[in-house]
C-alpha cells in the first residue's frame, strides 16, 4: 500500500559478524499528538547506545523499522500488519505506538502474532488490561494513576463540585471512569460529565457549562481540541478569575505551538486568556536525582545529549524523550535476558520466529520482571505492564508550564509536595467550587432574653405573693367573696404564662433534640396557663352572667365554685388532650427556614443565608386550628359575657367588673400575639420580645387588677 512508508534505523548492513535483530516501530509523526518527532530521535540514541555496549546483546544490531502513524488507530494497525507480514524482516518485538487509541488497536491484535508490545507514551488506563491486551507493556504512568492526586487537590482547594469535559476516547473515559466514582466515595459533586465527539465543536458543551454556572472544570482531550475548547470558551466569555480548568499532565511546555491554526478560529492570544492558570496533573518524566542509569549517564546528562542530538529543537512530545529511552533500554534487556536464556537450552534469540510461543513467553517474563534505573528513575512495571513513578501538580503560570508539587506515592498529602506556590488571578484565594452559600441562625438576642426572663421572675414572685395572701387570707370578708379557689386557679395560670418567657431556643448551636423540647414544653406551659387563667376568668364572668339573668328572670340560681372549677379542669385538659394526641400521632421535627439572602459586599460570590428552627409536624395545622378553635370560642364567649354583665353592681360578684376588664385585655393582647407570632418570623428577637411582652404585660394586669387593692368610690 502506497500511504506506508517504512523508515530503519540503524540503516545499512550490520558489521560483520553481527546478526540483526528487528523490531517493529509505530510513532505518530503528525496528528493529534505529533510526539513522534520526539520518540524516534530518543529511539535512535538507545538504539545507539545499546548496539554499542557489549554487556547487551552481544552478537547482535538491534533495527527499529518504524511506520508513521499519525496518532490514527486504523493506519496504525495496517501499518504494523505491513511490517510484520509484508517486510522481508522477521520481527520480534514491537515498540509503540506513541498514541493510546493507536496502542489499543495494535496491542489487541499483536498478540495473536506472538509479540509482546511496549510503547513509551501510551497513557490510556484502559491498557492495564491484561485480558485485552495480554502482551502490552508501557513505560508510561497509565492516566487513572492521577486521580488520587486529583481528589487530594480537591480537597486541598476545598472544591466539592467539579464537573468534567472530554473527548470520547478510552484514553479519557476510562481514567474518568475511576475517578467519578471516587468523586462519589469522597461526597464530591459531579455537575456536569459531557463528552464530545472526535470532530465535533465543543462550543454547545461550554455553553451547557456555562449556563450552569459550573467553575470547576477536569479536561480530558488531546492538545489539538484543547486550542479549540479555549478559543470557544473566549468567545462566549467563559474564563476569568472564577474559572478553573484542570488538564492532563503530559502535554509539551509549549503544546499550543504545535497546534494548526487553521483548527481554530482565535489567536493565541485570545487561547491564551482563557487557559490562564490551568492546573496539569501529571507523571514526573524525568529523575529528579542525579542517579547515574543503566546507560551510565543521568538524567540531566541525557537530555543535554538529546539535546544535542536533535540541535536543541523543542519537539512535540519532548517530555517523553526520557520514556521513550527507558522504553528500547527496557526491550533489549528483556530480549537480552531471553537470549541468555535461550543459549542455556542451546537456542539462539535470531532463530526467534514470533509464531514461536515458548520464546515469547520468555520475553514477556523478562520484560514484567525488568527492573533498572533509567532515565525516569527506577524502571518497572506493576501487574498489569503499567511504569510507576512520580507525580506532580503543575500550572500555567506567564505563558509558561511550571511544577507546584511532587508526590512520591498515590494519596500523599498535597500540603508535603509543594515545590512552589499556587498563582490565583483572585487575590490570595483559589477559584470557588461555585456561589459560597453560608448558612447562619437567627437566634434571640441574648440580651433581649435575660431582660425578659428577669421579667418574668419578678411576675412569678408577684404572682406567688397573692397566691400566699389569697391563701393565708381565704377567710377575710372581702377575699372569701372574691372566689379564692378560682382566683387560684387563674395566679396558677399566671405562673405557668410568665414561665413560657424562659423557653426560647437562643443558641446557635442548640441541638435539634434540646428545640424540640423547648417547643413542646413551652406549647403546654402555653395552652394551660391560659385555659387556667382565662379559663377561670371566663368562668367567673359565666357564673355573673347566669345570676344577672337568672336575677332578671325573677329566679334565683347558685353556681358553685366546685363546678367552676370543674369547668377550668376541663378546658385545660381539653388542650392538653389536643397537644398529647398530636405530639403521639404527628410527632414534631425541625424545618430550618430560609428568611434572607444576602451577598457579600466585597465579594458577590459570598451568599449569606439566614435561618431560623422551627418546629414543625406534617399535621400541623389540623392540631393548631383547633387549639385555636376552643381558645378562640373561648375568647369571644367570654367578651360577650362581659360586655353583658357590665354593669352589673352586685357586691356578692365583686370583682365582676374587673374581670371583664382582664377579659379585654386578654382578647387584645392574643390576638396581637398571633399577628405577631405569623408576621415576625424573621425578626426572632423582636418577635420574641413582643410576644413575651405581651404575655408579660397581659399577665401582671390581670393579678394586679384583680388582687391589688383599689381604693373605694
Ligand atoms: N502519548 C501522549 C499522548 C497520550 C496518549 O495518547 O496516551
Amino acid at each position: 500500500r502506497g500511504d506506508i512508508v517504512i523508515n530503519d534505523f540503524p540503516k545499512g548492513p550490520a558489521p560483520e559478524g553481527v546478526v540483526d535483530l528487528h523490531i517493529a516501530g509505530l510513532f505518530p509523526m503528525e496528528g493529534a499528538w505529533p510526539g513522534g518527532q520526539t520518540l524516534v530521535p530518543a529511539t535512535e540514541l538507545a538504539l545507539s547506545m545499546i548496539n554499542n555496549r557489549s554487556d547487551i546483546l552481544p552478537g547482535y544490531r538491534l533495527v527499529i523499522h518504524w511506520i508513521n502513524d499519525k496518532c490514527w488507530a486504523g493506519l496504525g494497525v495496517h501499518g504494523l500488519h505491513e511490517l510484520i507480514f509484508n517486510d522481508t524482516n522477521i520481527k520480534v518485538l514491537v515498540i509503540g505506538a506513541g498514541c493510546s487509541p493507536v496502542s489499543q488497536a495494535t496491542a489487541e491484535v499483536s498478540h495473536y502474532w506472538n509479540l509482546v508490545q511496549i510503547s513509551p507514551s501510551s497513557v490510556a488506563p484502559s491498557l492495564s488490561d491484561r485480558k485485552r491486551f495480554p502482551l502490552f507493556f508501557r513505560t508510561a504512568t497509565a492516566e487513572d494513576t492521577m486521580n488520587n492526586i486529583r481528589i487530594e487537590l480537591m480537597k486541598h482547594l476545598n472544591w466539592k463540585r467539579v464537573s468534567i469535559m472530554q473527548e470520547a476516547l478510552e484514553i479519557f473515559t476510562t481514567a474518568s471512569e475511576p475517578f467519578v466514582q471516587m468523586l462519589a466515595e469522597n461526597n464530591f459533586t459531579l455537575q456536569m460529565n459531557l463528552l464530545i465527539q472526535s470532530g465535533d465543536d465543543p462550543r454547545p458543551s461550554i455553553e451547557i457549562l456555562q449556563r450552569n454556572d459550573v467553575r470547576i472544570i477536569f479536561g480530558g482531550f488531546y492538545p489539538e481540541r484543547a486550542t479549540r475548547v479555549f478559543c470557544e470558551a473566549y468567545k462566549l466569555g467563559f474564563y476569568g478569575p472564577k474559572i478553573q480548568w484542570i488538564l492532563v499532565g503530559w502535554y509539551d511546555d509549549n503544546w499550543w505551538d504545535y497546534q494548526d491554526p487553521s483548527l481554530y478560529n482565535c489567536t493565541l492570544e485570545q487561547v491564551f486568556i482563557a487557559m490562564d492558570g490551568y492546573l496539569a496533573t501529571g507523571a514526573v518524566f524525568f529523575n529528579p536525582l542525579d542517579e547515574v542509569s543503566i546507560a551510565g549517564i543521568t538524567s540531566r546528562q541525557y537530555r543535554q545529549m538529546f539535546s544535542d542530538y536533535t540541535n536543541g529543537r523543542i519537539l512535540p512530545g519532548i517530555r517523553f524523550a526520557g520514556w521513550a529511552f527507558d522504553c528500547i533500554w527496557a526491550a533489549a534487556l528483556s530480549l537480552n535476558k531471553t537470549d541468555g536464556m535461550l543459549a542455556s537450552l542451546g537456542q539462539k534469540m535470531r532463530h526467534f520466529y514470533h509464531l514461536d510461543e515458548a520464546t515469547t513467553n520468555m520475553i514477556f517474563d523478562n520484560m514484567a520482571n525488568i527492573d533498572f534505573t533509567g532515565t525516569m528513575g527506577r524502571v518497572r512495571f506493576d501487574k498489569s505492564g503499567s511504569a510507576l513513578g512520580l507525580q506532580k501538580i503543575a500550572q500555567f503560570q506567564g505563558r509558561k508550564i511550571v511544577a507546584i508539587g511532587v508526590f512520591e506515592e498515590e494519596g500523599q498529602r498535597i500540603e508535603e509536595g509543594i515545590i512552589r506556590p499556587f498563582v490565583w488571578r483572585t487575590p490570595d484565594r483559589a477559584p470557588y467550587d461555585g456561589k459560597q452559600v453560608y448558612w447562619y441562625k437567627l437566634v434571640v438576642n441574648k440580651q433581649v432574653y435575660i431582660g425578659m426572663c428577669l421579667l418574668a421572675v419578678c411576675g412569678v414572685i408577684l404572682t406567688l405573693g397573692f397566691l400566699i395572701f389569697n391563701v393565708t387570707c381565704r377567710a377575710c370578708p372581702i377575699v372569701k367573696m372574691s372566689s379564692p379557689t378560682i382566683n387560684n386557679l387563674i395566679l396558677m395560670g399566671c405562673v405557668l404564662n410568665y414561665s413560657v418567657v424562659f423557653f426560647a431556643h437562643t443558641s446557635t448551636r442548640s441541638e435539634p433534640e434540646q428545640i424540640l423540647a423547648f417547643c413542646m414544653v413551652h406549647n403546654v406551659l402555653l395552652a394551660a396557663g391560659f385555659s387556667l387563667g382565662f379559663g377561670a376568668l371566663f368562668a367567673k364572668t359565666w357564673r355573673v352572667h347566669v345570676i344577672f339573668t337568672s336575677v332578671q328572670q325573677n329566679q334565683r340560681k347558685v353556681i358553685k365554685d366546685r363546678k367552676l372549677v370543674f369547668m377550668v379542669l376541663m378546658l385545660v385538659g381539653v388542650n392538653i388532650a389536643i397537644l398529647v394526641t398530636w405530639e403521639i400521632i404527628d410527632p414534631k421535627y425541625i424545618v430550618q427556614s430560609q428568611i434572607s439572602e444576602q451577598s457579600d459586599m466585597m465579594d458577590a460570590d459570598i451568599v449569606y443565608h439566614a435561618f431560623t428552627d422551627t418546629c414543625t409536624s406534617s399535621r400541623e395545622m389540623y392540631f393548631i386550628s383547633s387549639i385555636y378553635c376552643v381558645l378562640g370560642l373561648l375568647l369571644i364567649v367570654g367578651a360577650v359575657l362581659a360586655w353583658e354583665t357590665r354593669q352589673v353592681k352586685v357586691e356578692a360578684l365583686n370583682d365582676s367588673q374587673l374581670i371583664g376588664i382582664c377579659i379585654y385585655n386578654a382578647v387584645v393582647l392574643s390576638v396581637m400575639g398571633v399577628a405577631v407570632a405569623f408576621v415576625l418570623t424573621d425578626q426572632p428577637s423582636l418577635r420574641y420580645a413582643l410576644l413575651a411582652g405581651f404575655i408579660i404585660i397581659g399577665t401582671t394586669f390581670t393579678s394586679c387588677l384583680i388582687f391589688v387593692p383599689k381604693p373605694e368610690n
